[in-house]
């Protein structure tokens, strides 16, 4: 079954929009899960155990798992979360020449979804986006401040970079498999997006700690429903200062971040 009409299912089933972002940063981690086997691991089963009835979608991005008791940590998080029959999307922003872009989508055996960067053009995309039934979301207008200093550039058409991408994008989406990657942090070009791309469903990151916009998230994120809004820091911290209870306060800060965000919806 295709992944967007998984994710439909999903959204439909928990009521949310919700990407619970699985960065489990170990200088944040709590005091009594440091002497465990692999303290991320224990960290995110007991995130995944407190928020998953919020979670279209756990989002581990992969940055905070790239070492070997990470790679240990990240496979156990990913069995768990599927364990409660909810889709994985990891946050890898992959791509490179042929015979290494095809090594790196061989992770698509492992989760439902992937982020992957455009830069280097269709062919480095290729054997994700002929994945039928995997999700790839082409980073498109990303959330950061210096996401401007190569999106926003202006094309000898007039268009800026990130317009482009979208367009591609559109192009490439032969197996109805793709979504964009904006952020809430520019809820204008969320919009000049959206119009762009009728029919594509994003992930937009920036809520939460970034301070995006959520009701252009939802406005502009979704079609015909579908899309992910995440928050990682915002919800998995946020009972950092709870010791041993931290995960409830999880819990609460996805319930209440879908509650928002369902505010929005139709
Ligand atoms: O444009 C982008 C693309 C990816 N991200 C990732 O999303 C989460 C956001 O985390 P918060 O703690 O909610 O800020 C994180 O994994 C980023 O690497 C993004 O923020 N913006």
């Amino acid at each position: 079954m295709n992944f967007f009409d998984r994710l439909h299912d999903r959204i439909r089933t928990v009521d949310s929009v919700v990407s619970v972002g699985l960065d489990p940063d170990r200088s944040r981690l709590p005091d009594h899960l440091t002497d465990h086997d692999l303290p991320r691991w224990a960290f995110n089963r007991r995130i995944i155990d407190a928020t998953h009835e919020h979670a279209a979608v756990f989002k581990p991005n992969a940055a905070f798992y790239e070492d070997p008791d990470g790679w240990r940590a990240l496979e156990e998080t990913i069995a768990y979360a599927h364990g409660k029959d909810v889709p994985v999307l990891l946050d890898a922003k992959r791509a490179d020449i042929g015979n290494t872009t095809r090594q790196y989508a061989k992770v698509l055996e492992t989760v439902d979804a992937i982020t992957v960067n455009p830069y280097m053009g269709r062919d480095s995309l290729q054997p994700f986006l002929s994945d039928e039934e995997a999700g790839v979301f082409v980073l498109c207008r990303t959330s950061n401040p210096g996401g401007a200093d190569l999106q926003d550039l202006e094309l000898e058409t007039g268009e800026p970079v990130y317009e482009r991408v979208a367009a591609l994008a559109d192009l490439w989406n032969e197996n109805d498999n793709v979504g964009l990657v904006v952020g809430a942090t520019t809820p204008e070009e969320l919009e000049d997006v959206r119009d762009i791309v009728p029919d594509l469903p994003f992930l937009v990151p920036g809520v939460g700690a970034q301070g995006g916009d959520a009701e252009a998230a939802i406005e502009h994120g979704l079609a015909d429903g579908v899309g992910l809004i995440n928050s990682s820091r915002g919800i998995i911290f946020a009972g950092e200062d709870h010791g041993e209870e931290f995960a409830k306060a999880s819990g609460q800060a996805a319930k209440r971040l879908k509650k928002r965000l369902n505010r929005y919806r139709d």
